[in-house]
């Protein structure tokens, strides 16, 4: 396995205002890793960092290159997207297939052809004459033409039906993605890629509170539905949250062994929207 993206007491400041606290991180080959946190948590910061894009303290390698000094050498390899809903309204679809084939040494135009010839999409047309879902098709069909090594993609699909949406990923896992690609993800939305995602990141207020696999994140963290009985020994245990579902006591533990758990009540994996609203709630 090789390291994509390596990170070590990455710093960000905007005067006095500490936006990035001194991260690390890594993101290895063949993985997707979504990186996700409240607004303001210093999402798009990382990933400006990461692209080339904002000054930075510390280390960051991505590529084996430094972001800072050689985005030329690092924007062959990367593909970045920021919303895959919108592209200038008066480009015809042929002079967007040209453009990115002039400015991406790695665009493979026979690839964005057959994925074209997929779709009702008119060469000859005009972004303004496509619906919402045609846009998105040509996006992807750019996107996936480019043989990037990493793909960032921040809020991709923020504005687009949850049918496209679904389209959006499902298309890319089944198009794009292979091992040896990397795919850099944030959103609000953690229900839509929280089963496509190999690694999870959470970041808070400039700090990464939880990194780790999702088979980590499955060992690791329970959800008990607790009888009432059982609550101040739940309580005991530590969670990590505490919420009423039907009346009945639900608790979020780490590292707590299931076995101990199950002697509580019903066991469950948290959906990852649980585990990020305990982690954002910890400690506050
Ligand atoms: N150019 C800037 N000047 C001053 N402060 C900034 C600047 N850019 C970002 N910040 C601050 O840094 C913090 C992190 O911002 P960032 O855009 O990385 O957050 P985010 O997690 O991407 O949020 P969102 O989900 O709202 O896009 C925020 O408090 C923001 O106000």
């Amino acid at each position: 396995m090789s390291t994509i993206i390596r990170a070590k007491g990455l710093s960000k400041s905007y005067g006095s205002f500490e936006a990035l606290k001194s991260v690390d991180f890594t993101v290895e080959r063949g993985k997707i890793v979504g990186l996700v946190g409240p607004n303001g948590a210093g999402k798009t910061t990382v990933l400006k960092a990461i692209l080339g894009l904002t000054s930075f303290d510390g280390e960051l390698e991505v590529l084996g290159l430094n972001p800072a000094g050689q985005r030329d050498d690092l924007m062959k390899r990367v593909c970045f997207i920021a919303d895959v809903a919108v592209l200038p309204k008066w480009l015809k679809v042929k002079d967007a297939v040209e453009f990115v084939t002039e400015v991406h040494p790695h665009f493979n135009l026979e690839r964005a052809k057959h994925f074209l010839n997929k779709t009702n999409i008119k060469w000859d047309s005009k972004v303004k004459e496509l619906s919402k879902g045609m846009i998105v098709q040509l996006h992807l069909a750019l996107v996936m033409s480019i043989e990037a090594e990493l793909l960032v993609l921040d809020e991709p699909t923020l504005g687009l039906d949850i049918l496209y949406r679904k389209e959006f990923y499902n298309q890319l896992l089944a198009e794009f993605f292979d091992e040896g690609r990397s795919i850099l993800v944030t959103t609000h939305q953690i229900e839509e890629v929280e089963n496509l995602l190999t690694d999870l990141i959470f970041i808070r207020e400039g700090q990464i509170v939880l990194d780790a696999s999702m088979d980590e994140v499955a060992e690791s963290y329970v959800e008990v539905m607790v009888s009432r009985e059982n609550v101040e020994q739940a309580k005991a245990l530590n969670p990590l949250i505490e919420r009423d579902v039907f009346g009945r006591k639900v608790y979020l533990f780490e590292g707590v062994p299931v076995e101990q758990l199950q002697e509580i009540g019903e066991v469950n994996s948290p959906s990852v929207a649980d585990l990020f609203v305990a982690k954002m709630k910890e400690g506050k």
